[in-house]
């Protein structure tokens, strides 16, 4: 089982300010094509917290993770990312982004993939040994060593979607943004990664913000921000947005929180979430 309860996520020392967020929205309004897709956002990431996006699909989770790794055109309104305007130059280091679409070399094999990233990022022969030894420690990080040598077009989805979180992780990011990262995975695997995600947060400090469209995933997380068309719906723990609803699972909480807004869903724009 999991080595974690949502309940204990980051806390503050007594007596001290609470630290700067890892993500600061207000107001964010982003329009694409001519849709505004994301309406007046308003929320907080706590820095060393693992929040879950979710919603159905089409509600924007794609767009505001995009904001804020910053590179989505058309937003307004503020937002900060680790005390920085999102899409600062001074970021790109301190933020992963994993996409949904795995986005590797496939004719290179695991390792020279991440060998080119690695020197992407830290290139010249004085950063050898440290490139080799955060290759080595992402391939394991997310399981693949077995792997390494196995060209990634040879690879599932699945593992495919690994090397990329594994390309993410090289950074040492401070905050790592992951969208939908268990989609097509087992179960054994999807628990894996969760137990990696919560070693990232409680052993490194990394903020995650991950989207899923899967509602068990969302016990997982230490918050929750439920989107819905556009808007958050809720931003709480998900026990206490049980609580708050009476449900006995966050999906009941999600679906009572949509009933209590009122709106009105058409069907060609919805899928219950899954
Ligand atoms: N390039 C685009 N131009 C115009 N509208 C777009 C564009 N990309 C996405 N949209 C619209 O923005 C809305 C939000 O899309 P987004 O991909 O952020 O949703 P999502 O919640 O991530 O969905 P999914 O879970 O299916 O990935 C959708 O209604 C979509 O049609």
């Amino acid at each position: 089982m999991m080595n974690y309860t949502p309940e204990q996520a980051p806390t503050d020392p007594p007596g001290h300010p609470p630290p700067t967020p890892a993500i600061d929205a207000r107001g964010l309004t982003v329009v694409r094509g001519d849709r505004t897709v994301l309406r007046a956002l308003d929320f907080t990431v706590a820095p060393g917290s693992i929040t879950g996006l979710l919603g159905p699909s089409g509600c924007g989770k794609t767009t505001l993770m995009r904001t804020v790794v910053g590179t989505q055109a058309r937003a307004t309104g503020a937002l900060d990312v680790l005390g920085r305007p999102a899409g600062d130059p001074g970021l790109r280091t301190r933020v992963g982004y994993v996409t949904q679409a795995p986005s590797v070399y496939t004719d290179l094999t695991v390792r020279q993939n991440l060998d080119y990233f690695a020197a992407v990022l830290h290139p010249g022969r004085a950063h050898r040994e440290a490139r080799r030894d955060a290759v080595t420690r992402a391939v394991r990080d997310v399981d693949l060593t077995s792997h390494a040598d196995s060209l990634a077009g040879a690879l599932s989805g699945g593992q495919r979607s690994r090397v990329s979180l594994a390309v993410a992780l090289l950074g040492t990011p401070e905050l790592l943004v992951l969208d939908e990262p268990t989609v097509g995975l087992d179960p054994v695997l999807r628990r894996d990664l969760w137990d990696l995600f919560h070693r990232l947060a409680a052993e490194r400090g990394v903020t995650l913000l991950i989207s899923s469209h899967v509602m068990d995933e969302a016990e997982r997380c230490h918050r929750l921000l439920l989107m819905r068309e556009g808007r958050i719906l809720a931003e709480d723990t998900p026990a206490a947005l049980r609580r708050r609803t009476g449900a006995d699972t966050v999906e009941d909480a999600f679906l009572h929180l949509v009933d209590a807004a009122g709106t009105p869903t058409p069907p060609h724009t919805e899928e219950p979430p899954r």
